[in-house]
């Protein structure tokens, strides 16, 4: 039997008081590679969140064995007029080991070349990270998650507006990841990349839909019965909002 890495136990995560997603119940096999997919605010980030221990739960439990996580959220998270150079951001995938102000050693500054060359961005150590394109801060970002050298990796929505080359990549990265056995789950958006590549899935609409194997999961089926809780979600949160008032208030206004 596989060994479980991620647990989770009736899981209900949100924010403030409101519930985003509920009822998960499941386990992920260590070494697994599981793609999280469903519409914009089906909770996929949230749950990530949870995942790297950044949200607490409102309830349930949400517990994983990895000695060490690798983190990487959405881009648009990322503060890119922070004033650091490729190499310096890189390096912060080495934190574990010398800290947040630590001096990097010789060995350290080897292995963030050679994370650099693993991601096709020889030479570019010395970049200011404000004049990198979206796919390449995004190499970078794979470049620093290779020094993190964990056992779980979150990764949510790494493919978003990077072209089919970056995306090749770095799906090319993540199968190398799996192949080394580590536990990986990856927010995407792009359902036939995910049939391609993602041996694991896990539907969310508000809850889970379904979770196994991708062909499975994947079914037409599935797909519609997610879309149809995806829209009495919506549904049922517009009556709420007109039933508090707020809609008569904003029409005033
Ligand atoms: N910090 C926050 N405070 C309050 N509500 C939040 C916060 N972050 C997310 N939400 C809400 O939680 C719900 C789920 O958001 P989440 O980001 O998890 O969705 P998602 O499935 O990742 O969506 P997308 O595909 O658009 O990234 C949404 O309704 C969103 O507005």
């Amino acid at each position: 039997m596989s060994e479980t890495c991620l647990t989770f136990d009736r899981l209900a995560l949100g924010y403030d008081r409101r519930v985003v997603l509920h009822d998960l119940t499941g386990e992920l096999c260590k070494g697994s590679l599981t793609a999280v997919v469903g519409a914009n605010g089906s909770g996929k980030s949230t749950l990530m969140k949870a995942v790297a221990g950044i949200l607490q739960p409102m309830s349930g439990l949400c517990r994983h064995d990895a000695s060490r996580i690798a983190y990487l959220p959405q881009q648009a998270e990322l503060d890119r007029s922070f004033p650091a150079q490729v190499h310096e951001l890189v390096g912060l995938g080495l934190w574990p080991k010398r800290g947040l102000l630590g001096w990097h050693t010789k060995q350290d500054k080897l292995a963030i070349v050679r994370a650099l060359h693993a991601v096709g961005m020889d030479g570019l150590e010395n970049t200011p990270i404000d004049a990198l394109s979206g796919g390449q801060l995004q190499r970078c970002l794979f470049a620093r998650v290779i020094l993190q050298d964990a056992g779980l990796i979150l990764l949510d929505e790494p493919f978003n507006a990077v072209d089919s080359a970056t995306t090749a990549d770095l799906v090319r990265l993540i199968r190398h990841w799996h192949a080394e056995g580590r536990t990986i789950m990856v927010v995407v958006h792009d359902i036939e990349l995910v049939r391609r590549h993602f041996p694991q899935t896990l539907l969310l609409a508000g809850q889970p839909i379904a979770w196994g194997e991708t062909a499975d999961v994947l079914c037409e089926k599935n797909l519609r019965l997610a879309r149809q809780v995806e829209m009495d979600r919506v549904a049922a949160a517009q009556n709420a909002f007109c039933a508090s008032g707020h809609y008569a208030q904003a029409a005033q206004s």
